[in-house]
């Protein structure tokens, strides 16, 4: 029997949409455990990375961790992974006033897991982008910057699509599925 997995997280929404998002079929347990794991800079892959390292050496097991951007298209790619701290100072509202004075008010939400079967093992990375715009917030607060992201091809934000419709085309949803994958085929 493989053991359990531990998604070390501090966010109960994430854990809630990957559970609802896996299902009862994936071929591994997967428990969580809440740390606040240490916010690090640099590059999407390279916090994941970090992120996943020091998750599996607290833990000692197997460990899976996440983390999510939010990328504007007329900031190169601005907040990204910096996006925590912008929605928390400036809410909602404030994320759509930052493009004001943009005309290109595209965005990818970006989701990468992060996979380590030991402390010793190296990370192995599951990414999924979903395109949007940024729009004034519109839906339910209770999930970060959902009110503000329309996805491509919507005229709902995340926050007002009902969370299964959410859940078949997010950012998570497509990064778990090449999570899903790789786990069976194993
Ligand atoms: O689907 C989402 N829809 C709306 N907002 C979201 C979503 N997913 C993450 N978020 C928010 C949470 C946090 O403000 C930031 C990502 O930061 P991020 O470091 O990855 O998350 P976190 O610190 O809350 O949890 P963790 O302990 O797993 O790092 O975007
Ligand atoms: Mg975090």
């Amino acid at each position: 029997m493989s053991k359990p997995i531990t998604f070390v997280t501090g966010n109960a929404k994430k854990l809630e949409e990957l559970l609802a998002i896996l299902g009862p079929c994936f071929p591994r347990t997967i428990v969580s455990k809440k740390i606040d794991l240490p916010e690090l800079q640099g590059e999407i892959e390279e916090i994941a990375k970090k992120k996943c390292r020091e998750a599996a050496r607290q833990v000692n097991g197997p460990v899976l961790v996440e983390d999510t951007c939010l990328c504007f298209n007329a900031l190169e790619g601005l907040p990204g992974p910096y996006i925590k701290w912008f929605l928390e100072k400036l809410q909602p509202e404030g994320l759509h006033r930052l493009l004001t004075g943009w005309e290109d008010k595209g965005a990818k939400a970006i989701c990468t897991f992060g996979y380590c079967e030991s402390s010793e093992a190296e990370p192995m990375l599951f990414q999924g982008i979903t395109k949007g715009t940024i729009v004034e917030p519109r839906g339910s607060r209770e999930f970060g910057w959902d009110p503000v992201f329309q996805p491509d091809g919507y005229d709902q934000t995340y926050a007002e699509l009902p969370k299964a419709e959410k859940n078949k085309i997010s950012h998570r949803y497509r990064a778990l599925a090449a999570l899903q994958k790789h786990f069976e085929l194993d």
